[in-house]
């Protein structure tokens, strides 16, 4: 059964993608404790992109404030995958028109210099395994119709992610206070989010160990040179219309996502 339905789920998730149209959520048919197919589902899609030449360049971790998990009713973390071709530069514009219903959330991106392949990492293993760390700005947007979401969709939709715009900045993690680092994310000027380290799961290095870990167990172990979007620092913004946000965290500098038409 669940043969057809991979296939058949990441089809109707990448179409949607493709085509602008969101489609109604996927857990009329992954139980929504069924992490596994959600997963595959996911990976079916991961699969498809590398087939058409698209190039993994790391990983967003999802669900990390734990108000978001408790509207989603779950205790866990989600991860989804980050290709090249969602990359942006600081300040680089991004067609709205690639996007179906955008939101913002600003975040720590780790970037890794040593391969994470241990069954347990510690926070020793995610520092030593760390070049730097930059500001970033993760575009988050979701295939099914209007948020509509549950654990299993998002997981399905590869964590609803879209793109992310990495800071120019590099900083050593002894440089900084990660969880104590303030963040204020602004748009157009006007503030509209704000919060810092400790928002996401206490502190980035806990959702790194997190995704580290659930990697090794899903076989496809973090590598040196992989970008790490570690979690939301603060609430996640729609992007309703063209213009600049602009995200200020402590110790990181800043980093600016612009949407064009
Ligand atoms: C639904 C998304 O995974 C939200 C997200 O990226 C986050 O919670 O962080």
């Amino acid at each position: 059964m669940s043969g057809q339905l991979i296939p058949s789920l990441a089809t109707r998730l990448r179409n949607a993608e493709c085509t602008g149209q969101p489609v109604p959520p996927v857990r009329g048919d992954i139980a929504q404790d069924d992490m596994a197919l959600a997963y595959a589902v996911q990976q079916a899609n991961v699969e498809a992109r590398r087939a058409q030449g698209e190039r993994i360049v790391g990983r967003k971790i999802g669900l990390t404030s734990l108000a978001v998990q408790k509207q989603l009713s779950v205790d866990q973390p989600d991860f989804g995958a980050l290709f090249a071709n969602m990359a942006y530069g600081d300040g680089q514009p991004m067609p709205l028109s690639r996007l179906i219903q955008p939101k913002v959330e600003a975040e720590i991106a780790l970037v890794l210099k040593h391969d994470l392949t241990q069954a347990q990492h510690t926070f020793a293993d995610i520092i030593g395994a760390t070049d730097y760390a930059l500001a970033a700005i993760e575009v988050v947007d979701s295939r099914i119709q209007n948020w509509d979401i549950r654990f299993v969709d998002t997981v399905a939709d590869n964590a609803s992610s879209a793109m992310f715009v990495l800071g120019s900045r590099p900083v050593p993690l002894a440089d900084l206070d990660l969880p104590g680092a303030a963040m204020t994310l602004a748009r157009d000027g006007e503030v509209v989010s704000q919060g810092s380290g400790a928002a996401c799961l206490g502190n980035p290095l806990n959702a790194a160990v997190w995704l580290a870990d659930m990697m090794v167990k899903m076989g496809t172990p973090l590598r040196a040179g992989d970008v790490l979007m570690t979690g939301a620092l603060g609430p996640m913004v729609a992007v309703t219309a063209p213009g600049t946000f602009t995200a200020q965290i402590d110790g990181l500098g800043s980093v600016r996502a612009v949407f064009s038409e």
